[in-house]
């Protein structure tokens, strides 16, 4: 079985290791519950220990059910050899909505604490919300100042271990830091060869927050996605001369810029593949090449909220 590296998290209270190769579970469409189930039970047989949900994914309960499984079978003999981030949606992005949030997660997930907890997006929305895009009227700019104390009760609760965000651009970190006591941990954004975020990687590195990358293969096929990343020429050729699948040339390069990354396969084969991208490195020529890639956002706020001014505002910013 593979064993992914570490890295180490240092800036919230407790030093924190986390996998660089998490599985996500947001699926599009949308998977039923028993195939979540069984593809994180899959995941944690080939190899992976961290894991990628969120409240608005409706992914909570089945990985927490293949959690217990996975204790009682014996695939893990503790619930520590698990990293499980999950996010507060922008329905409980309110200063006293916080906690309660989380403890919600917590049970869907059958757990008495998260590995990561973060903000998913930096927008508010007043409503708890069953389809998208939203009216306008529910959005609301977010109180940072607010969430993040509400973010901060739930370490000090024992409900979380670290905190941190989401598709939060440089000016939205620098408005965490200026109000925080604890610093956010992580940025988790789209991060690929085809947006590579080179700006918002330096600022992340020179203020200590981690970037764990999301979407790192484009996204293909899914509602928010597209096949840049996977159909790229450039990509393809590097793979082909390597003898490796266009999909692990992308994975290590997300890797080599020194962040964590979360990928999504329900596929046996794809997902141990996609873990299979050590031992080996990119050229300085192929780097080079990787690093001409045209360069476009793909998940944006506007494609699932719809396109309200704030909303683009926020995509915006990068
Ligand atoms: N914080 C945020 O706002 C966001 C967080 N995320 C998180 O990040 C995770 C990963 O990002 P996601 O957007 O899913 O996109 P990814 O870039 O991980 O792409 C997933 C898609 O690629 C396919 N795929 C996976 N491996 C391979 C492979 N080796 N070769 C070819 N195709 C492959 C998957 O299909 P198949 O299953 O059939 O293999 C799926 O269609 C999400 O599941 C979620 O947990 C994602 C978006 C936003
Ligand atoms: O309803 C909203 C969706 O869950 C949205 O938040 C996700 O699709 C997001 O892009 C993500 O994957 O984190």
């Amino acid at each position: 079985m593979a064993k992914v590296p570490e890295v180490t998290i240092s800036s919230n209270v407790e030093k924190q290791l986390m996998p660089v190769i998490g599985m996500g579970t947001c699926s599009y469409p949308p998977a039923d519950h028993a195939t979540v189930k069984s593809a994180v039970l899959e995941a944690i047989k080939v190899g992976y220990r961290h894991f990628d949900t969120a409240f608005a994914y409706g992914s909570e309960k089945p990985l927490g059910e293949a959690i217990v499984e996975a204790l009682q079978t014996g695939l893990i003999k503790s619930r520590d050899e698990l990293f499980i981030t999950t996010k507060l949606w922008c329905s409980f992005a309110h200063p006293d909505q916080i906690v309660p949030a989380c403890k919600m997660s917590l049970q869907n997930l059958q757990l008495e604490y998260v590995d990561m907890y973060l903000i998913h997006h930096p927008i508010r929305l007043t409503e708890v919300i069953r389809k998208t895009p939203v009216e306008v009227e529910i959005i609301r700019p977010i109180d940072l100042k607010g969430v993040w104390e509400g973010m901060e009760e739930c370490i000090k609760l024992g409900l979380t271990k670290g905190i941190g965000v989401s598709n939060f651009s440089c000016e939205k970190l620098q408005e965490v830091l200026c109000v925080a006591t604890i610093p956010p941990a992580v940025n988790q954004v789209e991060l690929n060869p085809v947006w590579q975020q080179k700006r918002l990687v330096e600022f992340c590195k020179a203020k200590g927050i981690h970037i764990t990358a999301y979407s790192p293969l484009g996204a293909n096929n899914t509602k928010w996605g597209d096949n840049r990343v996977l159909d790229s020429d450039v990509l393809r050729e590097i793979a082909n001369a390597r003898g490796k699948s266009t999909a692990q040339v992308a994975l290590r390069w997300v890797y080599e810029q020194g962040v964590s990354l979360v990928t999504k396969s329900f596929s046996k084969e794809r997902m141990q593949q996609n873990l299979d991208i050590f031992g080996w490195s990119l050229s300085e020529e192929e780097l080079e090449k990787i690093s001409q890639l045209p360069q476009r956002k793909g998940v944006t706020l506007a494609s699932i909220l719809g396109p309200h001014d704030l909303v683009l505002q926020l995509d915006a910013e990068v």
